[in-house]
């Protein structure tokens, strides 16, 4: 396809899909704006845009496809902003926002002006922020939800999909009521229990300095989406409060039933609710994004000499193992650090463990 489209927020989704957007339709200009002007400038210098706007106004008046990438409070000021333009009146504008009542209900302001509004949300991403975490492959295999309202004609839908193709999603429409209920239930109730983990942990870990140091896999694996944007998930919080107060009542009652099974010590049912869980669990999707992690570490061990750094991204590269994101963390007294190595891909970090094994001695290991 070709036309102009418009990312609004360049970070982590906006990012992607712009990369997405390039790949699949060549002749299609993408412009950008981004309110942090550094994060707008990196999108131009790694390619993920073509321009840049010098603001929504001047991006937004010729685009016959809107994308608004800002979190959720800024995406409902945005299309205020854009209800008071003169929009190509083929435009689609579409959103990427965790919550979608509250800006479906903003966006009445655009419809009434006969602009084509469709809610969007790809359910995948990561704990990290910005334009240099973006990446083509972000949302293969996951479900992009889409919230048209009734007032919308099917071939808009379409063509917003097809604008889309490259995200390799898989499109579902939802209301937006039962889509905030949906994502309340897996991944913002989710986002609260994680935080809530740590904060119990941090309080803990002022009496208990080991904690700390022994905080690994199990807790890491539970506790990654703690290390969200905590702006982002205020407002995701907010904007979807009713739901997520039903759940932490549930959640309330959920405690209280495994507190009082191990007061009476019921052994044969503490052992079933941890198979029912596992049985679940065990049963969701493997293939599909929202049951893997968007970015996979390797954890490796490194001594304390000088190179050792450019000796082991040496290795990769012979091997051809292209990483995504490099960063050292100091947490463990007896070695300088962990090295913490991404790729885009298990496989990339399977031939990674095998590359690093057979070059060093160094251990590695997997987590999150
Ligand atoms: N991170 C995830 O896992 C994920 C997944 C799916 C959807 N989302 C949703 O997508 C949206 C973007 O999330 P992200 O992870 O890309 O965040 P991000 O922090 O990586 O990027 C957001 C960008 O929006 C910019 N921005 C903020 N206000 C703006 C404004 N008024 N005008 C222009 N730019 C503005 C910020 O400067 C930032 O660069 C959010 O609504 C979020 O809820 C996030
Ligand atoms: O993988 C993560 O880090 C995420 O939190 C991604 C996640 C999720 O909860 O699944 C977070 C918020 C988005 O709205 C969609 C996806």
């Amino acid at each position: 396809m070709n036309g102009r489209v418009f990312v609004i927020g360049l970070g982590l989704i906006g990012g992607s899909l712009a990369l997405c957007i390039k790949k699949e339709h060549q002749d299609a200009v993408v412009v950008g704006f981004d309110i942090n002007s550094e994060q707008a400038r990196l999108a131009k210098m790694l390619g993920v845009i073509d321009e840049i706007a010098g603001n929504i106004s001047d991006g937004a008046i010729d685009a016959d496809l809107i994308i608004i990438a800002a979190p959720v409070n800024e995406t409902k000021e945005i299309i205020q902003l854009l209800a008071e333009l003169p929009l190509n009146p083929k435009v689609i504008v579409t959103d990427t926002g965790s919550t979608k009542s509250k800006i479906v209900e903003s966006a009445a302001s655009l419809l009434q002006k006969g602009i084509t509004f469709i809610g969007g949300h790809p359910m995948a991403g990561s704990h990290k922020s910005g334009v240099s975490a973006a990446k083509e492959i972000l949302f293969e295999n996951a479900f992009y939800l889409l919230t048209p309202g009734n007032l919308i004609e099917e071939y808009k839908v379409e063509l917003l999909k097809e604008w889309l193709i490259g995200t390799n999603a898989k499109f579902l429409t939802v209301t937006p009521e039962n889509h905030d209920y949906l994502t309340g239930v897996v991944s913002h109730f989710p986002h609260i229990i994680a935080a809530s983990i740590v904060r119990q942990t941090e309080k803990i870990a002022e009496a208990e300095s080991l904690i700390p140091r022994l905080a690994a896999g199990g807790f890491r694996d539970i506790t990654r989406i703690a290390s969200s944007s905590p702006e982002m998930w205020k407002d995701i919080l907010l904007h979807n409060r009713d739901t997520l107060i039903e759940l932490l009542d549930q959640w309330q009652d959920e405690m209280n039933g495994i507190k009082t099974l191990l007061e009476k010590e019921k052994s044969d049912a503490i052992l079933d609710y941890f198979k029912q869980a596992k049985k679940f669990r065990d049963g969701l999707p493997q293939k599909e994004k929202g049951a893997i992690p968007a970015f996979y570490d390797l954890f490796v061990d490194i001594p304390d000499y000088p190179g050792v750094i450019s000796e082991i991204t040496g290795y990769l590269a012979k091997e051809n193992i292209s990483i995504t994101n490099i960063r050292i963390l100091e947490t463990r007294e007896d070695i300088i650090g962990v090295l913490v190595i991404s790729f885009q891909t298990e496989e990339d970090r399977q031939k990674a463990e095998r590359c690093i094994g057979i070059y060093t001695s160094f251990a590695t290991s997997v987590g999150t």
